[in-house]
């Protein structure tokens, strides 16, 4: 647990990488944690959803999860090429990614579509991590603190809870570069999060975790989860390297 009670969550996002090759990462991951450490922590890996069924097949049995890295916010439909969130619920995953900041970039996500999907989420009993965070020209405009703030307040369903919903902090220009806010611009952002929740959900939002994602490495893990208001990380690269990813879990050891 943190200091605030809080389990912490490691996660991994592969993004578009990985083939059925890959399989064997999920499993040195599942087989390099020790049963003391996941008493403690959660850890978590979101393959490409064409891995899911033999991650979930890899990892059962054992304290790794599975999950998705986006889903359709419909159960069903004419929705070429879309997934929904049951459909990743029966293939075994429990968690799914929400709003990544490469969607909303990419693929025009809006704070109204991240809900939607929040929703869809956890109305198929999945776990959803909201992602939130500014880009580069909107930190150098001192603008960070008021957009994840409202990429939170129009992202997050009424009734949130801490079994449902889980929020990433990840600033769009430390993803993939090696550069990471310091410890006291994460502490603020994640300190001001805190209070954006506490007033969309009330005392729940004490529970929920809160993440920090981009450029965590074996090297800035401890330094990183240290901060307070970090309950955890979303991992790209490093994750996809079984020692790295662990290396970074260890930061809880
Ligand atoms: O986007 C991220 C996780 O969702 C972070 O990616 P990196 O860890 O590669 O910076």
């Amino acid at each position: 647990m943190t200091k605030s009670g809080r389990r912490p969550l490691i996660a991994g996002n592969w993004k578009m990488n990985g083939l059925r090759g890959s399989v064997p990462v999920v499993e040195a991951i599942r087989d390099g944690l020790s049963p003391e450490l996941t008493s403690r922590i959660d850890v978590l890996i979101c393959p490409p959803s064409t891995l899911i069924s033999s991650c979930v097949a890899a990892v059962y049995g054992s304290a790794v999860s599975i999950g998705g890295q986006n889903l359709h916010a419909k159960a069903s439909g004419a929705f070429t090429g879309s997934i929904s969130a049951e459909m990743l619920a029966d293939l075994g995953a429990s968690y799914v990614i929400v709003g990544h900041s490469e969607r909303r970039a990419y693929h025009h996500e809006t704070d109204d579509g991240v809900h939607a999907k929040a929703l869809g989420a956890r109305r198929a009993g999945l776990c959803g991590i909201i992602c939130v965070g500014e880009t580069q020209e909107e930190r150098e405009e001192g603008r960070a603190l008021d957009i994840v703030r409202a990429q939170l307040a129009i992202g997050v369903p009424k009734g949130a809870k801490a079994s449902d919903t889980v929020i990433a902090y990840e600033p769009v220009w430390a993803i993939g570069t090696g550069l990471t806010p310091t410890p006291a611009d994460i502490a603020e952002v994640h300190a001001s999060l805190r209070e954006m929740l506490g007033q969309l959900i009330g005392p729940e939002a004490q529970k929920v975790r809160i993440l920090y994602g981009g450029s965590v490495k074996p090297g800035n893990a401890r330094e990183l989860m240290s901060v307070e208001n970090v309950d955890g990380a979303l991992v790209g690269g490093a994750s996809l390297v079984a020692a790295d990813f662990l290396g970074i879990a260890a930061a809880y050891a």
